[in-house]
């Protein structure tokens, strides 16, 4: 009788329903209901007429904009599926009713070729990332083609081929709404909050299998690459920002593991914390995963919009589960929509991108996209499926199925990562917030790098009372009448005389240190303060994005995370300038902290993952500015 149920929906072009498998479950979920379309997060019916309701929802890209984020506008709906029933099918069974009609594709292929999307990541690593503008940024292109099979049926069949032959996916799930359906199976929970517990999941480092599979000795030189273990920190730290921002513990971390799919290997994380917003809101905080658009994420958003030539559509967007708890609120489960094929009267289109970092190559980057989308690709006919992937994603095959996570080696190689973080995003912080500084006001300047929010959560772990202010809302009298101004870090030229956000960040470094009133100027304004004091501005030879570095601060060696394209720079061997004592490195005379009568600065991020003596090192600076 279940199985019917869907044979109808199908057969009623008119019909909207859902069809979810989740990981390791034995049975597809099959939601139908009516369609809404809703302008904002905040409009998603979760309560009608006073009852709680299941919603299943289809978050744009363009949604950005409600952070106040640039994006090119493709109108996609924010598509809500009201659950008027949820049933729960036996795998199997539906794989027998679910057709597996071949689907010619026509006009098939990327709309931006391999040569063009390599010149792409050249200038993205070189007008972006080498002028200070992040750390790292997701450039996607699209595969198109057409179709003459009913969209209904190809959809189904693509499903079908998903379920069979992909493996290691968070989500496999069809979507059915009048003129629009997507397919996909995506290794990515983007953000699940289930009875106060707000679980994120970056995933980012990419193995593409040999011909043959992985093997042991090929996944451990991938897990030797600076590169992509870097590139997973980097989205680790972006993601913490937003933990930072929804839960009151600020979030931990407990990984690295590994996510084995057919064809590729990627590294992750899980982060975890406490919150008590409603999940639409955590949903608005968190809108979107660095891991498929960049960091800092505002910037983020503009670097796509510079060179991403189509909207991204649903792209990097989430498919958003809310179901009814038994708190009379809402749980949300919710996979970022990458590896997903999205299809509208007999046009299809996967898009797919990768993470550009400063040592990206970019053949290595293009060759990346080709692997990512090599799962949906072979599942919809348009490359040849993987024989050798598909034996081992069949669990029942003599011997079963041996995860190369359990090796010994292997184990030991990832865990050995964490040896280079923080030992405070690492274990539980507790909300204990009794620190040296209590009784202490900070106001931490936001200059479009969320990173306050990790700055924020350490300055309360140290006692003081903290408020994070947009740079173009704090007033001349916040800034006043806090006891600490923390000035931010921000994307971008220190020198740059234009900007609005920079002019303002200097009017504040100037206004504090004029006042002789307690500051700490991280990053951006580190460099600021800097060039205020006189020290030259250069960029550096190569940047700093996401690098740990061990550097010189007042006496003590500190491991530290920088994500800098600009340094300040004093004559090697000097230790002081103007009334300010200096800490620069022997060699080169790059200044990475600064300190005198009431300020301390730094250029390195003491809230990072990467910055292993990061709070110590916080807590030495602002005793030094508080006293
Ligand atoms: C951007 C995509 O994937 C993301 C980027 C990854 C990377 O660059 O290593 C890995 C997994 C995803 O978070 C995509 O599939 O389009
Ligand atoms: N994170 C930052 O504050 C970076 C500062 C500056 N945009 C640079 O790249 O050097």
């Amino acid at each position: 009788m279940t199985l019917s149920r869907l044979a109808e929906l199908s057969a009623d072009p008119t019909a909207s329903f859902v069809l979810i498998a989740r990981d390791g479950a034995d049975t597809v979920e099959l939601l139908s209901g009516d369609v809404a379309d809703v302008d904002l997060l905040a409009d998603i019916p979760l309560m009608l007429d006073g009852t709680p309701r299941e919603i299943f929802a289809l978050v744009p890209y363009r949604q950005v904009r409600e952070r106040g984020f640039v994006a090119q506008d493709d109108g996609a709906p924010l598509r809500c599926v009201i659950v008027d029933e949820h049933l729960h099918l036996p795998t199997p069974a539906l794989l027998e009713q679910l057709p597996n009609t071949p689907v010619p594709l026509r006009d098939d292929g990327f709309d931006i070729a391999d040569d063009e999307y390599a010149a792409i990541v050249e200038k993205v690593i070189a007008d972006e990332i080498g002028r200070g503008e992040g750390a790292n940024f997701v450039i996607r292109r699209d595969f198109t083609a057409n179709i003459d099979v009913d969209d209904r049926t190809a959809a189904l069949t693509w499903f079908r081929a998903l379920l069979t032959h992909e493996r290691g996916a968070y989500w496999t799930f069809a979507v059915f709404t009048p003129g629009h359906i997507a397919v996909g199976a995506s290794p990515e929970a983007h953000v699940v909050a289930r009875e106060g517990v707000v679980t994120m999941n970056p995933i980012s480092g990419t193995f593409r299998h040999p011909a043959g599979g992985a093997t042991k000795d090929t996944l451990i030189d991938f897990l030797a690459s600076t590169k992509e273990t870097e590139e997973l920190f980097m989205v680790v730290d972006e993601e913490l920002k937003m933990m930072s921002a929804v839960c009151s513990d600020g979030g931990r971390i407990t990984g690295p593991h590994l996510k084995e799919m057919s064809r590729l290997t990627h590294t992750e994380y899980m982060l975890r914390g406490r919150s008590a917003l409603d999940p639409r809101d955590i949903l608005r905080e968190t809108m979107f995963a660095p891991t498929v658009t960049g960091s800092p994420m505002q910037n983020a958003c503009a670097v796509i919009r510079r060179h991403e030539r189509q909207p991204r559509g649903y792209y990097s967007g989430v498919a958003a589960l809310f179901t009814p708890n038994a708190d009379g609120g809402h749980d949300l489960d919710a996979p970022i929509l990458i590896r997903t094929v999205y299809l509208q009267d007999g046009t299809l289109r996967v898009p797919v991108g990768a993470t550009l970092v400063r040592h990206s190559d970019p053949l290595g980057e293009v060759s990346e996209t080709h692997g990512k989308a090599a799962g949906v690709l072979g599942a919809i006919g348009a490359i040849d499926r993987d024989r050798v992937a598909e034996a081992r994603s069949d669990a029942d095959a003599p011997g079963g199925e041996r995860a190369l996570a359990d090796d010994p080696a292997i184990a030991a190689l990832l865990s050995s990562r964490n040896a280079r973080l923080a030992e405070f995003w690492l274990n539980p912080q507790g909300e204990d917030f009794t620190g040296p500084f209590a009784g202490h006001t900070a106001v931490v300047v936001d200059a479009e790098d969320r990173f306050t929010t990790m700055l924020a959560h350490q300055l309360r772990h140290l006692g003081l009372a903290v408020t994070i202010a947009p740079w173009d809302e704090v007033t001349d009298a916040d800034i006043d009448a806090a006891d600490l101004v923390v000035a931010g870090p921000g994307p971008g030229d220190p020198r740059d005389a234009t900007s609005a956000r920079i002019s303002r960040m200097r009017e504040i470094v100037g206004r504090r240190l004029e006042a002789e009133a307690p500051l700490l100027a991280v990053c951006l304004s580190h460099q600021i303060l800097a060039d205020r004091l006189g020290i030259a501005l250069t960029p550096l030879a190569a940047p700093h994005q996401g690098l740990q570095k061990a550097v010189p601060v007042f006496g003590e060696d500190a491991s530290i995370g920088f994500y800098n394209t600009f340094t300040a720079r004093v004559a090697p061997g000097t230790t002081t300038v103007a009334s300010a004592e200096v800490s620069a490195d022997d060699a080169s005379g790059d200044v990475y902290a600064l300190r005198g009568a009431h300020f301390a600065s730094v250029q390195g991020h003491l809230e990072s993952i990467l910055s292993r003596d990061g709070i110590h090192t916080l807590e030495r600076l602002v005793s030094h500015a508080l006293s």
